[in-house]
């Protein structure tokens, strides 16, 4: 079905939708990747494409071959140096496919809210408060849909039941285990002394260490929170979609981890 005709070009329906798919798909690859090192890459290999186009279309025969060598391997190498991004673009893809949020689904939905949080937070408040006041520095990360695996790969699997004096041991100054992140999944405390993904966001403020920037990285990679104390400060923070919240109460830090559990939409959304 032909719409309109520019010159010689004549776009029809299918080539609107393509033209429409692939605006909206270039325009969230650059909400994902703006304000990072990726987004100079991909205009360097998207320059590289398209110059390759030109030179396509006027016969340049060994140049073209040159660049379409090159474009070739461009395709594994975007893979390896987009890792970060193709994760968090499938993370969102997942996310927003989620079958429990469907509405025939939640039709059949019979426990309220209150009865679904499965996790022990006044423990994790308890702790989070000790520690603040005595200036412990921890980073605990709290998942509700995935085991993270993978980072618990990078500690010590400790699998026990969470209680403040638990995260108070593991945090504690002289411990063994208290450098790195302690994980939580299904109401249990999985992992301790795990590395997490440091962020690359070059807006985090430079006196923001090295725990900080792994706690927003964590969040910018995975679907989970994290919380932080600062053994600066003691300041209690809070992270969720690589946004840091800074300083905040132990009733605002209750609050947002309850939020989180409840799969809030409207406060669970990742920020951009
Ligand atoms: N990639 C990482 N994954 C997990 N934990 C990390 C990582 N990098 C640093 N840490 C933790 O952070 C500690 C260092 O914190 P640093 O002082 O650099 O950060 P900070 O953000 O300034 O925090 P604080 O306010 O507590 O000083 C390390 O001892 C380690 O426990």
């Amino acid at each position: 079905m032909l719409l309109f005709s520019v010159g010689f070009l004549e776009i029809n329906f299918v080539d609107f939708l393509d033209i429409l798919l692939v605006s909206v798909l270039l325009f969230h690859m650059y909400k994902l990747i703006k304000g990072s090192v990726a987004l100079k890459i991909f205009v360097g290999g998207l320059s590289i494409y398209l110059t390759y186009l030109v030179v396509k279309a006027t016969d340049m025969e060994l140049l073209s071959e040159i660049l379409s060598q090159f474009i070739d391997v461009g395709v594994i190498a975007a893979f390896i140096l987009f890792q970060q991004e193709i994760r968090k673009f499938l993370l969102i893809i997942g996310k927003s496919t989620d079958f429990k949020n469907f509405p025939l689904f939640q039709l059949f939905k019979t426990k309220s809210k209150e009865t679904e949080i499965d996790l022990d937070i006044p423990s994790i408040i308890d702790a989070m408060k000790d520690m603040s006041g005595t200036n412990t520095g921890a980073l605990i990360v709290i998942s509700k849909d995935d085991a993270l695996q993978f980072y618990a790969e990078t500690g010590d699997y400790v699998d026990a039941k969470i209680s403040k004096r638990l995260l108070l041991s593991i945090f504690f100054k002289n411990s063994p285990m208290h450098d790195g992140a302690c994980l939580i999944y299904k109401n249990r405390i999985q992992a301790a002394r795990c590395i997490l993904p440091v962020s690359e966001n070059p807006n985090i403020p430079a006196t923001m260490g090295l725990r900080h920037r792994a706690g927003i990285g964590m969040t910018e990679n995975t679907n989970c929170i994290v919380l932080i104390v600062s053994e600066e400060t003691g300041q209690m923070s809070f992270i969720q979609g690589g946004v840091i919240d800074h300083n905040i109460s132990a009733i605002e830090l209750r609050g947002k981890i309850r939020n989180y559990m409840l799969d809030d939409e409207e406060n669970n959304s990742p920020k951009s």
